[in-house]
């Protein structure tokens, strides 16, 4: 591999515009940026996490073309979609006459993604054995495609991604800690949509053009009130819930403008607005603040104080604490 050229990496983010194809600008994504323009210019693994549809994937793909490594693949692997006995060797590649079936050598995931970046997706999702023998290609950098006696040196850069909680998985026995901490060298955490401010509405607009393109219609834009509706709502699917909601709302309803009553969302989700709700010109002691703000994570997280710590960048011992403070 090529040292590693920093600078050039970092041009990838100089003009200040969202990396890749992420839309937004809300304060809690240009930090996001920010991170991501920093990691870029690493070979170190990153460890993704976000709930669903919040763009991990989105968010991996951004850090490999705005890497020295973006002339080499990108390949995705989603390991909850592949049944647990072919993973090894999609992953890792097989000889030919290997088990019955192996009709000719195969190369894997790992392979292919030689002097580029190997994201896997839904970590979580790998059962026990397999996570031991990614364990081993990662302490070794080498894979044993299934059948071979020898190993092949790879040089690819790991990113993985999970909407479950590691820390969770762990306790349960589901995922190994040694592996864990080969993968959670750099984490990186996707805000929810609801926490983006405006960019439900930049993002709406994208794909309301887009979409109606694709469908051959001839909306051009969101009324007033669709837009205040989209800020409203709590968005439990992210932003793949809202592609839904507007594919949906553009392939069952025609005009120009995309009104509140097209877009049939769900009254029930709607955002708890404890904080928001406060009367933004009578200042409060900090401590309300920070108390309004940690409780409305952890219910947004149905209660899950670790899930509600990771939503809020601090360690869960200090949500207990504070807590325990307040009562
Ligand atoms: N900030 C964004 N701007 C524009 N499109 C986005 C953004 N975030 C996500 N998307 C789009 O939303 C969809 C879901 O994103 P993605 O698949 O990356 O999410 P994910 O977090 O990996 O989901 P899952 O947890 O279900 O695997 C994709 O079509 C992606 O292009």
């Amino acid at each position: 591999m090529q040292p590693m050229y920093l600078s050039s990496a970092i041009s990838q983010f100089e003009n200040e515009q969202p990396p890749g194809k992420f839309i937004g600008t809300s304060a809690s994504m240009k930090r996001l940026y920010q991170s991501l323009r920093l990691i870029a210019g690493s070979d170190a693994p990153v460890f993704i996490m976000g709930e669903s549809g919040t763009g991990k994937e989105l968010c991996a793909e951004a850090l490999h073309k705005c890497s020295a490594r973006r002339q080499a693949p990108f390949v995705a692997v989603n390991c909850a979609a592949i049944p647990a006995d072919l993973l090894e060797t999609q992953l890792f590649g097989h000889l030919k006459g290997a088990f019955t079936g192996a009709l000719c050598d195969q190369q894997g995931y790992a392979v292919a993604a030689h002097g580029g970046t190997l994201f896997l997706d839904e970590i979580g999702e790998l059962g026990w054995e397999m996570q031991s023998k990614l364990l081993r290609f990662l302490q070794t950098g080498a894979v044993v495609p299934v059948g071979a006696t020898s190993a092949r040196s790879i040089d690819c850069r790991i990113i993985c991604a999970t909407n479950a909680n590691p820390a969770e998985l762990i306790e349960q026995g589901r995922f190994r800690e040694d592996l864990y901490y080969r993968l959670h060298v750099i984490p990186v955490t996707l805000p929810p949509l609801r926490d983006r401010d405006r960019d439900v509405i930049d993002i709406a607009h994208a794909l309301l053009v887009r979409f109606a393109e694709e469908e051959r219609k001839a909306f051009q834009r969101l009324s007033p009130t669709a837009e205040q509706a989209l800020l409203r709502y709590s968005w439990p699917g992210n932003v793949r819930e809202l592609e839904n909601v507007l594919r949906r709302a553009i392939v069952m309803h025609d005009g120009d403008t995309l009104t509140e009553a097209m877009l049939h969302l769900p009254v029930a989700m709607l955002k708890i607005q404890a904080v928001s709700r406060r009367n933004s010109t009578t200042s409060c002691p900090l401590w309300m603040v920070e108390r309004d703000a940690i409780e409305q994570a952890i219910s947004e997280c149905g209660g899950n104080v670790p899930r509600a710590a990771a939503l809020l960048e601090v360690a869960p011992s200090t949500l207990y604490r504070k807590r325990l403070g307040w009562k």
